[in-house]
């Protein structure tokens, strides 16, 4: 019988069914979709994060690479109430270990009284409780993994979509989802990928109608180049950001960032447009929010479950981001027009400078 524990910070160790064999650690967080599995294991804003689904079943509709936003499994640990037996072995696969057959519902009222916290696990014919604690005890908090966006980000450039003759996006890849390159790819857009730490020189190089950050894991305030390539080029050139990428936008631009207790991860979050009045559901994945936009940005849409700021538009520059996930993938698609308002925006602002001055 194959032996599973979970430490939690505070030392409770939990017991349950091990899936897939190994050691972990990582930031304990908890998502309540109850459907998108393949796509939030593989989205890279889960890296150093260890993956409780409270929905109990995971897997009943197998394991599909299309759905995959990346081409790895990114949750150090996955804990669940059941697992089928098509996800244990791809998690297995991956060398990632899983428990179920735990009490997902004790795990998730812990996160929420407490707060996201530090855990080991150990998974294995032979580990013991101590295995695990010792996990938790080399477990790092989130702000610590100064480096995060080195183990998400690609190493080199990459273009896509080079004979498309929309606009040209620079997306600066802080663990980009496939889905964002794939959304802008409809839109006729031409986008290159650029490593987290690309060089203003590297922006230029790319000449881009857009700007754009991406999402990824880990503190905001650990991007410090993809913060300074915002404050470079916001004056000249239009920028827009995802996730973690409207957090960047805002330490970039005077304003600030904190961190939640819990966050917001799942597939029905309802956010409020401030403007038309409307309600849309979203899909979310995040630990931090901004805190304070600052002066030069205002906060256009709100979550309705705890007015943290979830769409940002700049006040004199051309900036729009979101805090949720407009790609939707995993969630509802009522916010895919998110992709078209930022290809407008720069769209616009290639045809503005086109136009010669009237004088
Ligand atoms: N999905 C994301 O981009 C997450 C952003 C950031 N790491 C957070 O947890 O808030």
């Amino acid at each position: 019988m194959t032996e599973a524990y979970v430490a939690l910070e505070g030392g409770h160790v939990i017991e349950g069914r091990g899936r897939a064999p190994g050691t972990a650690r990582g930031e304990l967080v908890f998502t309540t979709a109850y459907t998108g599995y393949e796509e939030s294991l593989t989205d890279p804003s889960y890296e150093e994060q260890v993956l409780t689904f409270s929905y109990p079943l995971i897997g009943n509709y197998g394991v599909r690479e299309e759905r995959f936003e990346d081409d790895r499994v990114h949750p150090r640990a996955v804990l669940a109430k059941e697992l089928t037996d098509d996800v244990a072995a791809w998690l297995e696969s991956e060398g990632v270990p899983a428990v179920d057959h735990l009490d997902t519902r004790e795990v998730v009222t812990d996160i929420r009284d407490e707060g996201a916290m530090k855990c080991g696990i150990a998974v294995g014919e032979d580990v013991t409780e101590e295995d695990a604690l010792e996990q938790l005890e080399q477990c790092k908090a989130m702000s610590e993994h100064t480096d995060i966006g080195a183990q998400v980000s690609v190493d080199e450039v990459e273009v896509y979509g080079a004979d498309n003759d929309g606009e040209t996006v620079a997306l600066v890849d802080c663990g980009a989802k496939g889905s964002i390159v794939d959304s802008l790819l409809a839109r006729n857009a031409e986008v290159h990928v650029l490593p987290y730490d690309a060089s203003v020189a590297d922006v230029e190089a790319v000449d881009p109608d857009v700007l754009f950050i991406s999402n990824g894991p880990g503190d905001p305030a650990n991007y410090e180049q993809a913060i300074s390539l915002v404050e470079e080029f916001v004056e000249d050139t239009p920028v827009a950001g995802i996730c973690l990428g409207q957090q960047i936008v805002a330490e970039a631009l005077g304003g600030t960032t904190t961190k939640m207790d819990f966050g917001h991860r799942g597939v029905n979050q309802p956010v409020l447009d401030l403007e038309s009045g409307q309600v849309v559901m979203t899909t979310q994945n995040h630990g931090y929010t901004v805190d304070d936009p600052g002066e030069h940005l205002e906060v256009t849409q709100i979550n309705v479950n705890d007015d943290t700021p979830e769409g940002i538009d700049g006040i004199e520059y051309d900036v729009i981001t979101r805090q949720y996930h407009p790609e939707a993938n995993p969630g509802p698609e009522d916010t895919l027009d998110f992709f078209d308002d930022v290809l407008a925006m720069a769209d616009e602002r290639t045809t503005t400078q086109a136009v010669p001055a009237d004088d």
